[in-house]
Parts: structure tokens; sequence; C-alpha cells
């Protein structure tokens, strides 16, 4: 079931369409508008949005998108920083694991910042800063092209919101996907404020062979929420199937209000269903409102740069 609303978003608190309008005007669309919890999220369909002549070209090409999957391609950085001997300037790719177990996909941290010592921790993984000169370049010239198309108006229009300073990556390889979750770390204080989030697909040719993934989205339960969702309020799954070059938004309190997973999870029981042949990378960027600031929450970690709070 895909839930959108007529609503054309205008006047809504939290959101990037009205930014990027020159994107195309029916690019974005509402997967969740949600004005009582002020959540929203907004899909942008790359091959809807390039196909339309009279628009304004996409944020990439098709050749920017093969290129940058390629680049950022696992296989391109053979160390991997869960075996333990990662040369540390070498750092790219790093294992992920829930409850002990090893994870089909691999994940990535990036910070903009050098002096910024964040690392990214969540269930049981800490993942550590990417090193990987080679890479945080395709990450840079990434972030540049999002960057122009959602902050750029920003910039020289009336938006106040902080610039993305961090990207989070995953790489999911065929059967691969992400369990539901809500990007609610400390780093982001998405329980408590308003978070912009956005990410992008690209995923390994074609995309119609099953490496486009299935992005689901729903409804925090009573108990997931900290006891601030209605009793009777909607579970719903909804989801978008992303694809090469589509990107997507989480706005607002979103993370508070909702959780997100790519489907099939984190099972490794899939690895034969048409929808997980393909491989595929995503990139989301946040801003870190708050450093890791040696607190019982940090584990004890902490970044030289817990002081300056945005
Ligand atoms: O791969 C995706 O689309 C989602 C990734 C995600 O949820 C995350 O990085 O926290
Ligand atoms: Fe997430």
């Amino acid at each position: 079931m895909v839930a959108s609303s007529n609503h054309n978003g205008q006047g809504r608190k939290f959101s990037l369409t009205p930014e990027v309008s020159q994107l195309g005007a029916t690019s974005w669309v509402p997967l969740v508008e949600d004005e009582v919890t002020q959540s929203f999220a907004y899909y942008y369909d790359y091959d809807s949005s390039n196909d339309n002549e009279g628009k304004a070209p996409a944020f990439a090409s098709q050749a920017d998108l093969d290129r940058w999957f390629r680049e950022l391609h696992p296989f391109n950085y053979e160390t991997n920083s869960s075996d333990g001997n990662a040369k540390q300037h070498e750092i790219a790719w790093t294992g992920a694991s829930y409850k002990g177990e090893v994870l089909l996909r691999k994940t990535s941290w990036c910070v903009f910042d050098e002096a910024c010592k964040c690392v990214y921790g969540y269930s049981d993984t800490w993942q550590p800063i990417a090193q990987s000169a080679r890479m945080k370049k395709v990450i840079a010239e990434i972030t540049e092209a999002i960057n122009c198309v959602i902050l750029g108006n920003v910039n020289g229009g009336h938006t106040t919101s902080p610039a993305f300073d961090c990207c989070n990556l995953n790489y999911y390889p065929r059967g691969g996907g992400v369990g539901f979750h809500a990007d609610d770390e400390f780093l982001f204080d998405g329980l408590r404020r308003p978070v912009r989030i956005v990410s992008l697909s690209l995923t390994s040719p074609p995309s119609d062979k099953g490496s486009a993934r299935k992005f689901q989205v729903r409804r925090k339960r009573e108990d997931e929420d900290g006891n601030t969702a209605q009793k009777k309020h909607n579970h719903d799954v909804i989801e978008v199937m992303l694809k090469h070059g589509d990107l997507m938004t989480m706005e607002g309190y979103f993370q508070k209000h909702y959780l997100h997973s790519v489907w099939p999870g984190d099972s490794k029981e899939y690895m034969d269903h048409p929808h997980t042949q393909g491989e595929r990378i995503n990139l989301t960027w946040r801003t870190i409102v708050q450093h890791l600031d040696g607190s019982q929450e940090c584990m004890g970690k902490i970044c030289p740069l817990a002081a300056a709070v945005k």
C-alpha cells in the first residue's frame, strides 16, 4: 500500500520539497505526510524526472550514477576494518552485525569536518570514520551534487537549516536489506527535535533485475515510541521501490514516530528472491547536532567538538 495525500505540501514546516522544486514539479512524491506528528517522507523518482522534456536536468547524469556506483563498490576497497587488520588510513567499508551475528550488508560512515571524531553507534555496531582518501573523494563529489539541489537554493534562499555534515553508507549485496529501525541516535537527537535526512540509491545495472530494493516505513508501535503513539493507529507498511538515482527524504519528527527498513530486513533467507538479486549502495546525509560527549549514552566515547552544539 502506498499512502499519500493530495495535500501539495505548501506551508509544511519541515520539507525539502519546495526548495528543490526546480528538479521538476512532479518529482517529489509524498510517502508520509503526517501533520499530527509532524513526520514527513518524500520520494524522488529519478527516471520519471529525467524523462520529461522541458524540465531542468536531474542532479546527476546516468553516467555519473553508474560511475559513482562503480567507484564506491566495496570491491575497490579490499581492506575491511572488521577483520581487525585495516590500516587506519584505508578504512572504507566495515562489516555490520546485529546481536552478535554478522549481517550481509556492509556500512561506511563519513564525517565532513576533519576535526570531528564521532563514530556512529547503533545496535551492537560502532562504525569507525571512513579514512580512505579515494572513497572520501567520491563521497565529496556526490555530496556536492546533492547539496546543489537540496541546499543550493537554501543558502541563496530562506532556509536556515544546517548543512549536512555526515553521510552513512550501506552496501547491500545479493539478498541484503536492513531491518526496521529509526535513525534516532544521539548524534542527530531525532527524538527531541526535527531532523532532515536525505538518501540516494545507486544500484547495479539493470535496476529491474532485482537491484532496486523495497524501502518500507511504518508507524512505531506504542512500546517503540516511548508511549507517545496513539493506541489505535495505523501500523500499515508503506513502501516504495528505490532504483538507481532515486532520492528519499525523512523529515521533521519522522525518526521519533516512524520506523524504516529495506526489505528483506536483516534476514538471510531471501538470497534467491527475484527482488534481491542485484546489489545496491545507499548514501544517507544527516546533520550532527550534538557530538559524542563521553556520557553513558555515548558509551564514554568523546569527540573534540562535543562542546560545539549547533
Ligand atoms: O538503504 C536505505 O535506503 C536505508 C538506509 C538506512 O536506513 C540507514 O542508513 O540508516
Ligand atoms: Fe536508517
